[in-house]
């Protein structure tokens, strides 16, 4: 049987009894650098070698689960999706079965060469760099793709948010869970997500409180109000995990975020 864990060690028992779903390990969720909880930034592990974003939340790997990730899917090139990327290949040096592969949007990817791996900021590993063969794998992937990825089918889909950003659906024996990344309310969200119906677990994200929605809509993410309208319209999904929540206004929103299906990491 499959379980859920969360980067502090809360186990599908505590979500769900059926419990028998796709294994997911939310390392880090927070929409910033929080200071409460010691939470880190957008990292999901899908099984021992596949990531989704590699944000802080990543350095709650041990060096040895670090060295065993060979592809990370990647949302979109936000600092807090991508922080942890660079110094996560540096612990890669003399280990087997390399690269490791990246993969994103032709605009994700480019925003990486150019601006991280440029051998200013950081080395750029597509290339040799004192190792046998190059660490890092740029592989450029686009909305509407499925791919078979080992026991995994993955679905890519666009959502809106200030840069070009994928969500990806991931089903596995029969289990469907979908994260939405960084996204604004739209008509074209809950369109995609009925599409992708039945969902079991859907991992959507509520960054800034209400009194904020000027800020949200600009920056293109969920207040709680954005949140509950989407959710209203998408009624096959057994478990809302409520994400991103920026930490400022982390507990202000955990007040108001409560419902059946919901549960705010
Ligand atoms: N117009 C804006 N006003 C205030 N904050 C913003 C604005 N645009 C972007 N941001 C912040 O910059 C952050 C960049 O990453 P995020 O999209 O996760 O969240 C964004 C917001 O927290």
């Amino acid at each position: 049987m499959s379980s859920y864990t969360r980067y502090d060690g809360i186990t599908s028992s505590d979500w769900n009894s059926e419990g028998d779903y796709v294994s997911i390990r939310v390392l880090g969720c927070s929409g910033g650098l929080s200071g409460n909880n010691q939470q880190g930034s957008t990292c999901i592990q899908l099984n021992e070698t596949t990531l989704i974003d590699a944000g802080t939340g990543l350095a709650g790997l041990s060096l040895e689960e670090m060295q065993r990730i060979r592809h990370i899917f990647l949302t979109h090139a936000h600092m807090d999706h991508i922080a942890a990327l660079p110094t996560f290949l540096s612990n890669q040096f003399d280990q087997q079965d390399l690269p490791v592969k990246v993969y994103g949007l032709a605009e994700t990817l480019t925003r990486l060469q150019d601006n991280i791996f440029n051998n200013e900021i950081w080395p750029d590993f597509t290339q040799l760099v004192e190792s046998e063969v190059p660490m890092l794998e740029l592989v450029e992937v686009s909305a509407g793709d499925i791919i078979s990825h080992q026991n995994l089918t993955l679905e890519l889909f666009a959502v809106e948010h200030s840069i070009p950003t994928i969500g990806y659906s991931v089903k596995s024996e029969g289990s469907h869970f979908i994260f939405c990344a960084d996204c604004t309310e739209s008509d074209q969200l809950a369109a995609d997500l009925n599409r992708l119906a039945p969902i079991d677990i859907l991992m959507i994200e509520c960054a800034f409180p209400d009194r904020l929605t000027e800020v949200a809509e600009k920056s293109k993410h969920m207040t709680p109000s954005m949140l509950h309208r989407t959710l209203a319209k998408i009624p096959d999904v057994k478990h809302v995990w409520i994400t991103h929540l920026k930490p400022s206004y982390e507990k202000e929103l955990r007040n108001v975020l409560h419902g059946s299906r919901l549960t705010v990491l």
